[in-house]
């Protein structure tokens, strides 16, 4: 039996990941990440890193975040506490849904998380206060690698649901796209 629903979204490759809950009357049991099973849904490496993040503040974005070849990588991003507007951006050069974005919400109440393709940056709103957030990552950190786009950025146009409270003076700094941009080759 399966741990997990996935279902595919309209970016290709973006994956809307379910987590079965498999309780009794001393609580549950999920399943956070299955090689087996998450190889259906695109996962194809090893976890090599898997990160926490608490926000406590409502309304707070983190992102647009991403990873430069050859340190791009998968992301699987779960919600364990609270609720968050979870938005991933295709950067793929080639990809016919190039600079499209989509959005899914994510809480500890629906179990439900992204699986991120190579190639796509990711940032979240925070819905809630007090968000805690578990990533998988099928690449190291490589802060030289590190990339980043605004959240804000026109060209991109994401719909953020509540006004942003909170934004890091990194993500705050992140350069507009203009026509030198040229995505990711991955
Ligand atoms: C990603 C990472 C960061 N760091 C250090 C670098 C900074 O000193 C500090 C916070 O990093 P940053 O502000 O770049 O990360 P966040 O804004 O929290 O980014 C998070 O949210 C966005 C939406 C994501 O998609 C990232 O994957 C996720 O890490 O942790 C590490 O030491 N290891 C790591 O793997």
């Amino acid at each position: 039996m399966s741990r997990f629903d996935i279902k595919n979204l309209p970016l290709d490759g973006l994956k809307l990941i379910e987590r079965q809950q498999m309780g009794d009357s001393r609580g549950f049991l999920s399943r956070i990440f299955c090689t087996n099973e998450l190889s259906a849904a695109g996962w194809s490496a090893p976890v090599v890193q898997i990160n926490h993040t608490h926000t406590a503040r409502r309304g707070t974005v983190r992102g647009m975040h991403y990873q430069i070849p050859p340190h791009a990588e998968i992301k699987l991003v779960s919600c364990l506490q609270g609720e968050i507007w979870d938005v991933a951006v295709d950067l793929r050069t080639d990809s016919p849904t190039y600079l499209q974005w989509h959005a899914e919400i994510l809480s500890a109440e629906n179990r439900r998380a992204l699986l991120i393709p190579e190639g796509f940056a990711h940032g979240f709103q925070t819905l809630s206060d007090n968000v805690s957030l578990l990533y998988c990552h099928s690449a190291a950190y490589h802060p030289d690698a590190e990339a980043g786009l605004s959240a804000q950025d026109p060209r991109l146009a994401i719909h953020w649901p509540q006004d942003i409270t909170e934004l890091s003076a990194r993500d705050a700094g992140h350069n507009l796209i203009d026509p030198t941009f040229d995505g990711v080759k991955v």
